[in-house]
């Protein structure tokens, strides 16, 4: 079964091939090479442990996954395998992994001789939903998430859920935030599949291809009206819902300490609660209520998901508490933050479930009340 979605961009247009069945590995090396190219991997190593034929020849650099290696470091050693390799103009790079490898891949393929053609093949729910599509690539500097990086569409992006079965479940989870964020900020009818859904999503849900899909479908929908962000309000930063305190939280606590996802479920709960304090100030269109904030809280927390800084993350085994953080750290990351303009944090707010838009003139002293109802010191 192979299906097609098209991500409109003029001359950067491509395909995202959505397929199914065993040897997923096999059948995306395949696919590849009957584009006669030459073509080089950077793979996460347990993924390519676990999903590639170990005899097959594929030049491949293979990189640890996890947010430590979107790093300058693995970027330069990423570079050297390429020149190293002489790989020229005409070859491609294949990123094969989650949201980590793909994003360094993908700038690895931005400036390496100045831009070579990249395909993208997620292997994690998040990967699939989110970071594959698009043509964010980048990586973390001490001073900020993503603050490096470039727009860099791949040539195709190829998505098989049969890579999930060997994802571990909190990773599973910290996708399904992203999924829970397409529903919060575009989808109310997405939001209400999810909430009806009769058993929760798993790698063998008979919904999730679906669901997968349509998260594609808003990403793609989204990216065509503004590729690079450049909307004077609303536009692709909507997709960024959640992810002025996410980015805030994985920056202070340190990269890793929560996975993306994780930051991501803290952010959408605290997103909720900053439309809230809109409604009560009376600004025009939002109209998102209590009992909205206890839906979008529920849904994440059914994925065992944290909702604020004081719930340990549930990767943690045992009753490791979660990092302090100060509240001034979490607002200097923000500060910091690539929404901003003219010195001003822009945030993402729900009008209601399923609408979202840009807020610019929040007052700081809301920012740090969320930041302390959510634990921060
Ligand atoms: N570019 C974008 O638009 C965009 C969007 C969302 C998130 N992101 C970025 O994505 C990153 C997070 O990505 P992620 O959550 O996929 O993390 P990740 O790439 O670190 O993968 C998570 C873990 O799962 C393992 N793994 C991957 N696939 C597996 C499989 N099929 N079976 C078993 N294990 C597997 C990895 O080795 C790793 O340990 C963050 O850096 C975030 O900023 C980017
Ligand atoms: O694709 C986008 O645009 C997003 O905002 C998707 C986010 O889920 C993702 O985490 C992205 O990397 C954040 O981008 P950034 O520009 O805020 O670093
Ligand atoms: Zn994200």
């Amino acid at each position: 079964m192979v299906e097609q979605l098209t991500v409109e961009l003029g001359e950067r247009s491509y395909p995202i091939v959505f397929f199914g069945g065993a040897d997923a590995g096999v059948f995306v090396l395949e696919k590849i090479r009957q584009t006669g190219r030459s073509v080089t991997a950077l793979a996460d190593s347990k993924v390519w442990d676990l999903h590639f034929p170990k005899n097959d020849d594929l030049l491949c650099l293979k990189i640890e996954g996890g947010e430590a290696s979107k790093s300058i470091t693995c970027f330069d050693n990423a570079c050297e395998f390429l020149a190293t390799n002489r790989i020229a103009r005409d070859g491609g790079l294949i990123a094969i992994g989650g949201g980590v490898v793909g994003d360094l891949a993908g700038f690895v393929a931005a400036s390496y001789l100045r831009g070579i053609d990249f395909y993208q093949v997620p292997t994690t729910l998040l990967a699939m939903v989110d970071s594959s599509v698009g043509g964010k690539t980048g990586i973390n500097i001490k001073a900020g998430k993503n603050l490096v990086g470039a727009f860099w569409q791949p040539q195709v992006v190829y998505i098989c859920t049969e890579f999930l079965k060997t994802l571990p479940p909190e990773e599973f989870s910290a996708g399904m935030a992203e999924v829970i964020k397409y529903g919060m900020l575009y989808d109310a009818k997405l939001f209400d599949q999810l909430e009806a859904l009769e058993h929760d999503l798993t790698w063998d849900h008979p919904e999730l291809s679906a669901v997968v899909r349509r998260c594609c479908e808003i990403k793609a929908e989204i990216v065509k009206a503004d590729e690079k962000e450049t909307a004077s309000s609303g536009g692709r930063a909507l997709l960024n819902l959640g992810h002025t305190f996410a980015h805030a939280i994985e920056n202070v606590a340190g990269y890793g300490t929560y996975l993306h996802g994780e930051a991501v479920a803290i952010g959408l709960v605290l997103a909720a609660k900053l439309s809230v304090r809109l409604v009560e100030a009376g600004r025009s269109g939002f109209a998102v209520s209590d009992e909205d904030v206890i839906r979008c809280h529920a849904l994440i927390e059914r994925y065992r998901l944290p909702t604020d800084l004081r719930i340990s993350l549930h990767r943690v085994a045992g009753d490791l508490a979660a990092p302090k953080l100060s509240i001034e750290a979490l607002l200097d990351a923000m500060r910091r933050d690539k929404k901003v303009r003219s010195g001003k944090l822009r945030f993402v707010a729900m009008e209601k479930i399923g609408n979202a838009v840009t807020v610019d003139d929040i007052p700081e002293g809301w920012i740090r009340d969320i930041w302390s109802e959510a634990g921060a010191e």
